[in-house]
């Protein structure tokens, strides 16, 4: 395992802001750490990436790795240019080839905007900068945390795309934090955390499977008679409705093709990263 975390704690005064995390990284993964805000996200993340010392617990590398971290408010300079700020990241580091700075504005779609300050780009634009600053020293683990909280949607996907891509391309380790559950919904390994705990981890696909049902809503004209030919007690039962709570899709097809002829209409919803995070918490996303 690439890295490791054993009941990771932090208390700050009374306050328990983690509370006995445990998590594993595999090498190439792409992680999404999903809270509301206070979860106690961005203090796991400081945890792991040796920033902020654990009270309690402890957090394992099973190699020395490069850290890249991408954090919730910028680190760079909002007076001087893109390509300024970048050279003098580049600068930091021994071992950086020369045209590495160049390699990254073309690879992260930064060439048009290279001599502008970056105090006067735009929240997608200082996202892309704020990433290749990161990758400078290209990095093993690319840590972030929130990179897309505030940015329209349509950023958001482009930045989160852009992400992936780098997963991909450079065999890249990747953690990030959010709190969009659509987002969430298409990294490899989700840990869903809230009050500082691990509430659930896996696949999105194995939490939605574990804690959000698929609702199937069948109309007939008697509830009544339909229910009676299939084996499972129906969640609810109306006058003209039922609904079932199943484990997979294949269930709702075979109650849908074995009795068609009761069956008027019907709806078939997979349970939503949503359903499942209201399962966990018994709240939607705060
Ligand atoms: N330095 C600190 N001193 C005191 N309390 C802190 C400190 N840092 C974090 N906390 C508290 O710990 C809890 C977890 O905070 P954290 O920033 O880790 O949450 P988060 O999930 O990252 O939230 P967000 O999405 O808002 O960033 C919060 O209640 C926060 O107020």
């Amino acid at each position: 395992m690439l890295l490791e975390a054993k009941n990771l704690t932090k208390t700050f005064g009374d306050q328990v802001a983690v509370d006995g995390v445990n998590l594993q990284i595999k090498q190439g993964s792409f992680t999404a750490l999903l809270g509301p805000n206070g979860a106690g996200k961005s203090t796991t993340m400081s945890m792991l990436i040796g920033l902020s010392i654990p009270t309690a617990g402890e957090v394992t590398y099973d190699r020395k790795p490069r850290l890249g971290v991408v954090f919730q408010g910028s680190v760079l300079d909002e007076m001087l240019t893109v390509k300024e700020n970048l050279d003098i990241r580049a600068g930091q580091y021994r071992r950086v080839p020369t045209d590495r700075v160049s390699v990254l504005s073309k690879q992260l779609g930064l060439t048009s905007f290279m001599s502008q300050r970056y105090g006067t780009l735009s929240g997608g634009q200082k996202r892309r900068v704020d990433i290749a600053r990161a990758l400078i020293n290209n990095p093993d683990i690319l840590f972030l945390d929130e990179p897309t909280t505030g940015l329209d949607i349509q950023t958001r996907l482009a930045i989160w795309t852009l992400i992936q891509r780098l997963q991909r391309e450079h065999h890249l380790t990747v953690i990030l934090t959010t709190h969009y559950l659509d987002e969430a919904d298409s990294a490899d390994n989700v840990i869903v955390i809230d009050h500082g705990k691990v509430l659930a981890w896996g696949t999105a696909a194995e939490i939605k499977r574990r804690y959000a049902g698929n609702l199937l809503t069948l109309a007939a004209a008697s509830p009544r008679q339909l229910a009676a030919r299939i084996d499972q007690q129906p969640m609810r039962m109306t006058d003209d409705r039922l609904v079932y709570d199943l484990a997979t899709a294949q269930a709702a097809m075979d109650i849908l093709v074995t009795n068609h002829d009761l069956i008027e209409n019907f709806e078939f919803r997979p349970g939503s990263m949503n359903d499942a995070f209201l399962a966990l918490t018994g709240r939607e996303m705060r």
